[in-house]
């Protein structure tokens, strides 16, 4: 229970809608009393008449015409207090919601990609949806039913054992046993429905994985065993539900049953004991079977919200453990700063923590401020790892990356992070509006910027023969770009930044030579003095670079200007003469 310690803050910051919904509560309950006592009155002064201890009919028709006015009136009042009662419980439980859930979102986005790595979509969203879910049930029912029961319990018992002492004894036997039977079968039930919400979430899983690789399964003509999959996942869920209804099922017949004993009880008991002269009035016995049913529900939601607690503990464990966990990347620096855009590499070695693969082994190599670093190599030779340390993604595990000379975990994360224009391999684009995705990379722009940017990407001529233009809309319910027109808009995204260093991934891997050359040539237009690290498969994309580097499993192979690197007849030279062959041909 000690995870829950972390949600009393937000008790805290709330605590005089807590407080005002508990004295809300006390008098709902309290008022809730007199329907019981007023019909017990009542029952007597109709005994009182029928043994013909009263004679005067009016002052018994008088008398019940007030209880009953007694009784409308205490009910509304009731009921308008428990109005009440929701409204301040369950909407602070909403706040605390909505509070958490802005908690670890900010935590998630201060984590670094090594987190990302290491834990599955799925389980950070259902941190923020599902288990958030679980603790407000914590924070607003389980809160709200407790301080219910607790003062129905206080008031109703302690006015039932001032009237009658043994009958009370033996009308709370039966209650006990209620409540630990509620709290077995909602054990028993949420056992069985985190079964019936695992199995539902890998069939959302499957689901949406064939639909959204439908032209893989159509192309390879498998539908039907992808339909017999589904329907093996379908009937195993069926399966597991009709388990948890057949314990849901014996919720409310227990309820009845150990309510009925208790009703017996009562009228067994109190009748014998009526008989025997000990209780006073008929009264007591009519009032005794409402206050017996009046408790059921609160003694029952015992067991109830004790499996709600214990289910919420659980939860918000797994959400410590991720508000605990410190970002590996660190702000060492509140200096924000200009940066100029020189970069150096210091024998810099880099092993992936969740892999374990080394991907560069001692680097050195140096670029000027405005000057043009290519990198070339074959695939998994950590190309983009260099990005990556560059942008600060990953510290290095030896040696030093500098920028304008100092150490990057010695500048100001954000002033690095601003003064970078990163396009990544895999362009992502959201499910926005062009003009919004391009955006993205400088918020405060202008139409007439995005546009500029857009034409500097050569992709400005493609969204033009869209109809909506740049408010096309993307992702699932809009259209679909090519992947060079993804990469394009992901380049303009970068330039519109306008930042200090530009680091190109293999972003124009699906556009055709020409159109890689004019973006090349405009992007030299635009960044005369900003400091590029292009990488590339292609010589054509290399050639012009001021320094170019060859990797080879993480090792600098061969290293120099284009000139140089053909003089050295190596890898850069064979690759060269095969995409001039190829150009030709
Ligand atoms: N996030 C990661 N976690 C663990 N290992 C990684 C990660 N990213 C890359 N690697 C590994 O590090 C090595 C270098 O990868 P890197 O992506 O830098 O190569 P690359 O030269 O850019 O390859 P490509 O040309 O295919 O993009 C590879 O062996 C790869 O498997």
């Amino acid at each position: 229970m000690k995870e829950l310690k972390y949600l009393n803050k937000f008790f805290i910051k709330y605590k005089w809608q807590l407080i005002l919904g508990f004295v809300i509560t006390v008098a709902a309950r309290i008022f809730t009393l007199f329907t019981p006592r007023f019909i017990g009155k009542s029952t007597d002064v109709i005994k009182a008449w029928s043994d013909g201890e009263i004679t005067d009919a009016s002052a018994v028709q008088s008398e019940l015409l007030f209880n009953i006015g007694v009784i409308i009136a205490t009910a509304a009042l009731s009921a308008v207090l428990t109005f009440f009662m929701r409204q301040t419980f369950i909407v602070v439980s909403r706040q605390i919601e909505y509070d958490l859930k802005n908690e670890i979102y900010e935590q998630y986005q201060k984590l670094s990609l090594n987190f990302y790595k290491k834990n599955r979509t799925g389980d950070l969203m259902n941190r923020i949806s599902e288990d958030v879910s679980k603790v407000r049930m914590y924070v607003g029912p389980a809160l709200m039913y407790g301080v219910m029961t607790f003062t129905l319990f206080v008031v109703v018992v302690s006015y039932m054992i001032s009237t009658a002492p043994i009958l009370t004894l033996y009308t709370l036997i039966p209650l006990p046993i209620l409540s630990v039977a509620i709290y077995k079968l909602s054990v028993a039930i949420n056992k069985r429905s985190t079964i019936v919400q695992q199995i539902l979430s890998s069939l959302n899983t499957f689901t949406q994985e064939s639909f959204s690789g439908v032209s893989v399964i159509k192309s390879y003509g498998i539908e039907p065993q992808v339909s017999s999959d589904f329907e093996i996942m379908s009937n195993d869920s069926r399966q597991k539900n009709i388990n948890l209804v057949k314990v849901q099922a014996f919720f409310f017949p227990l309820m009845v049953l150990l309510i009925g004993v208790s009703n017996l009880l009562v009228i067994y008991i109190g009748g014998t004991r009526y008989i025997d002269g000990e209780i006073e009035s008929l009264g007591v016995i009519v009032e005794f079977l409402l206050y017996v049913n009046m408790l059921t529900w609160p003694v029952a939601s015992v067991g109830w919200i004790t499996s709600m607690v214990q289910q919420s503990a659980a939860s918000q464990k797994r959400i410590n453990e991720f508000l605990s966990q410190e970002p590996s990347i660190k702000n060492y620096s509140n200096l924000k700063e200009e940066i100029k855009g020189g970069i150096e590499f210091k024998n810099v070695s880099f092993t992936y923590e969740d892999t374990n693969i080394t991907a560069l082994k001692n680097i050195s190599f140096e670029v000027k401020t405005g000057e043009t670093l290519a990198i070339m190599g074959k695939t998994g030779s950590g190309k983009s790892t260099i990005l990556e340390l560059i942008g600060r993604l990953y510290d290095p595990t030896q040696g030093k990356v500098l920028i304008d000379g100092k150490p990057t975990d010695a500048i100001n994360l954000e002033s690095l992070r601003k003064s970078i224009g990163y396009v990544p391999q895999d362009a992502f684009l959201f499910s926005e509006s062009i003009a919004n995705n391009i955006r993205f990379g400088n918020v405060e722009a202008t139409q007439d910027e995005v546009i500029e940017a857009a034409k500097n990407a050569a992709v400005h001529q493609n969204i033009m023969g869209f109809a909506k233009k740049y408010d096309t809309i993307l992702g699932e319910r809009g259209i679909t770009l090519s992947g060079g027109q993804k990469q394009r808009v992901s380049i303009a995204r970068a330039i519109i930044k306008n930042p200090r260093i530009v680091l190109f991934d293999d972003c124009l891997s699906a556009v055709d030579t020409e159109t890689e050359e004019e973006i090349f040539k405009k992007l030299q237009e635009i960044s005369s003095n900003k400091t590029a690290v292009v990488v590339s498969h292609r010589v054509s994309s290399a050639k012009s670079a001021d320094h170019i580097i060859i990797l080879d499993e993480g090792e600098i192979l061969e290293q120099g200007n284009h000139e140089d690197l053909i003089q050295q007849d190596g890898y850069y030279k064979k690759l060269y003469d095969k995409q001039l062959d190829q150009k030709e041909s």
